[in-house]
């Protein structure tokens, strides 16, 4: 008995070296990469490709600038003196999707003379709903040119700097550095921090917008002396688990387009320097009551570790490390099953060719489950799998039964949580999930199966 329970410590102790090991490795790799990535960035003014000619400063405004700002240029606050620090202003927008299309599309209209555009993608036939300067013939094409293309129409004296690349920890401090202000118009963390970062060190204001399903946020941080930044507010990054990308929340095109056009607002108050700039405060918007509230948000953090008298981070550092996930809203594709406890979906649609008896569980939303569905799925949702006591009557329903289970999702990131789960509860039984989901079954066995 003795015996046999030190054999199992020994094992256990084994394991734990094992992992202890491992973790070692992969956090050397991290500290190298890191390094690396801090040697670049020293570096990169020498090694960098981007050439910005220099501004015209204008001194005066044009007949065709009278005739075509007219509107606001009768407005008390705004006038001639506000029009040319407007036509003078370089500001960068960083992300052309849905909140930089509308706030690009306000400043480029109001005047601003030069405008930079940074987005690494493409544009895709499901960003038209909401990001309003892309075409159905423009997909496929750089959203960084798209938008250009779409600006230039609407005022061809705004000069546009197109940067269709990601923006990251060796090139933000260059580019920005070019600019007067910026606006974050991106949809992930780490980008969030990048740009606090680079605009804080760099004294910019940082037009600050989200939105996600009918609800949107909106501040401006680094703004002058007493302005936090977003470090302030939020030291530590969420969680990656608690947060949700427009792709899997889903997210209304008005809703963007307000949350935009008020980044341009403020953008446009930063550079002409009238009224209340929403710094130190927040903008909750919610679309489902049309409600407008702002909250006070603190002010600098005394010692924040970015912008308080002694700050601790004085370089920009790999954001996807500290936030534990990638600079883009991109699912990254999990692996927490084996591959005895998968299916590839041509093998799945054999099994269904040949009529074998099973189960298949379908665990996204109900809304989704209403888009497009494999025959004879039953819906689920994981949120379901996950609650002990469906479970628990799901295991009457399952007595005496031998037919396999299997899982689907839209990509194949949920159906492998759910069979974990299911797993762990039944753990003789023959349950797998379909590798890349509805979006594997339609490059392999269906092309008209829709996606989403
Ligand atoms: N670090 C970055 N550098 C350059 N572009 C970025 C960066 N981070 C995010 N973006 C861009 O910001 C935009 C955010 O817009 P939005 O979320 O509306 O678009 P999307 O990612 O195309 O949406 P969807 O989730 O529907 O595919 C995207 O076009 C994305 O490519
Ligand atoms: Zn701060």
């Amino acid at each position: 008995m003795i015996a046999a329970a030190a054999d199992s410590f020994e094992v256990e102790k084994a394991k734990l070296c094992r992992k202890i090991a491992e973790l070692q490795a992969a956090l050397n790799a991290k500290d190298q990469k890191l390094r690396e990535l801090q040697t670049r960035a020293d570096n990169y003014g020498a090694e960098d490709e981007v050439q910005f000619a220099p501004r015209d400063k204008h001194e005066a405004l044009s007949n065709d600038d009278i005739a075509r700002y007219s509107r606001q240029l009768i407005l008390t606050d705004f006038g001639v003196s506000g029009q040319l620090k407007l036509k003078n202003s370089a500001v960068l927008i960083v992300g052309m999707g849905g909140l930089g299309c509308p706030a690009a599309q306000y400043l480029a209209s109001a005047g601003c003379g030069n405008l930079g555009l940074v987005d690494y993608d493409q544009v895709e036939r499901s960003n038209l709903h909401r990001q309003t300067l892309h075409t159905v013939s423009r997909c496929g094409m750089s959203k960084a040119e798209s938008a250009r293309i779409a600006l230039l129409e609407l005022n061809p004296h705004c000069r546009i700097i197109c940067h269709s690349h990601l923006l990251n920890s060796f090139n933000a401090m260059h580019i920005i550095r070019a600019y007067d202000v910026v606006l974050d118009c991106s949809d992930n963390v780490a980008t969030r921090y990048l740009l606090n970062d680079a605009c804080s060190m760099l004294q910019r204001p940082l037009v600050s917008g989200s939105a996600l399903k009918l609800d949107g946020q909106l501040t401006v941080y680094c703004y002058g002396e007493h302005g936090p930044c977003y470090r302030c507010i939020y030291p530590v990054p969420p969680p990656p688990e608690a947060v949700t990308n427009c792709g899997d929340g889903g997210v209304l095109g008005a809703v963007t387009g307000t949350i935009g056009a008020m980044q341009a607002l403020e953008a446009i108050k930063v550079i002409v320097g009238f009224g209340d700039v929403l710094a130190g405060r927040m903008l909750i918007f919610d679309g489902n009551s049309c409600q407008f509230r702002n909250i006070k948000i603190r002010g600098k953090r005394p010692n924040c570790h970015l912008c308080s008298a002694q700050p601790l981070i004085t370089g920009l550092i790999d954001y996807e490390l500290f936030c534990g996930m990638n600079a883009n809203d991109k699912d990254n594709a999990l692996q927490l099953l084996g591959p005895e406890q998968r299916i590839k979906v041509l093998d799945y649609h054999n099994l269904v060719a040949q009529t074998v008896p099973h189960l298949l569980l379908d665990v996204r939303a109900p809304a989704e489950f209403e888009i497009c569905q494999l025959p004879d799925a039953t819906n689920v949702p994981l949120a379901q799998i996950l609650d002990d006591s469906y479970i628990q009557r799901f295991a009457e329903q399952l007595k005496n039964k031998q037919y396999p289970i299997f899982v689907v999702c839209r990509r194949g990131n949920d159906s492998q949580i759910a069979v974990q789960h299911m797993k762990a509860r039944f753990p003789d039984h023959s349950i797998r999930d379909l590798e890349d989901g509805l979006h594997g079954w339609t490059k392999l066995v269906d092309q008209n199966f829709p996606i989403y």
